[in-house]
């Protein structure tokens, strides 16, 4: 019998979105998937706010000043953007597009306003997760304990929660973060199963024939 070639299945990479309220932990998720699976690598965004302790350049964030960030606005260098807590944010396209085009899944922790204008322009490369934190006390707890924001940073962001959680419909899964690792282990099972889907293994119709052919 010849053998087929498994060879002819290739896969599109996916944009996995992390969206959650301030201090529910999608930070968190997202580092903890990225140390457990090597085939996703994180998107890190620009943004015009200062950094907070413990943060690094070109890790957590690009950090830029309002004039660098209007300039890439303006010149389609982002692939989305949005003002988030009186800060600008944005995700630089290039490295994306360089990733997604090596087959890389990509990994963001973008807010509703991010995950929206992905959805308009790749819907179908794009599988977003909505993170809900067990309590509104949980949350301020987490935001508290993070220790990096002062207390005037931290009720605008409680301020603010409510209306990010308001989005939670637009998103393909929800997650309640009550334990780390349990949350982890759920987008690590989200991932597998996108991975998965039929739309995202080009050469498949070609695999099955050379199957079929074999018969
Ligand atoms: N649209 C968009 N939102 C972003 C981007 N980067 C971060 N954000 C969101 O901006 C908000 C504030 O982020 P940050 O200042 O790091 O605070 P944290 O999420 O509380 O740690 C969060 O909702 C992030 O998900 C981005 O590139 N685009
Ligand atoms: N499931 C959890 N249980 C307890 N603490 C958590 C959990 N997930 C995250 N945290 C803590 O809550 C704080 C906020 O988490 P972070 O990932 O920075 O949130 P976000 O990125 O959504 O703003 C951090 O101190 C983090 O260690």
């Amino acid at each position: 019998m010849a053998a087929t070639n498994t060879s002819l299945i290739h896969r599109r990479g996916l944009m996995l979105v992390l969206s959650s309220p301030s201090g529910a932990g999608k930070t968190t998720i997202a580092r903890g998937l990225l140390e457990r699976d090597a085939g996703i690598t994180m998107s890190v965004s620009v943004t015009t706010r200062p950094m907070r302790p413990g943060e690094a350049e070109g890790l957590d964030y690009y950090f830029i000043d309002q004039q660098r960030f209007d300039h890439m606005a303006d010149t389609g260098d982002l692939l989305e953007h949005a003002r988030v807590f009186g800060n600008c944010y944005g995700t630089p396209r290039v490295a994306v597009e360089d990733a997604l085009g090596a087959g890389r899944d990509v990994l963001f922790a973008i807010d509703w306003q991010g995950a929206q204008q992905l959805a308009q322009n790749a819907r179908d490369d794009l599988v977003s997760v909505f993170v809900l934190p067990p309590s509104v006390g949980e949350l301020e707890r987490r935001l508290r304990g993070r220790g990096q924001d002062s207390e005037e940073v931290i009720a605008n962001r409680m301020a603010k929660a409510s209306n990010e959680i308001s989005h939670w419909p637009e998103y393909d899964y929800v997650i309640v973060n009550s334990d780390v690792n349990e949350s982890i282990a759920a987008v690590e099972a989200i991932l597998h199963a996108e991975r998965l889907r039929r739309r995202r293994q080009v050469g498949l119709p070609e695999f099955v024939r050379s199957i079929q052919d074999t018969l």
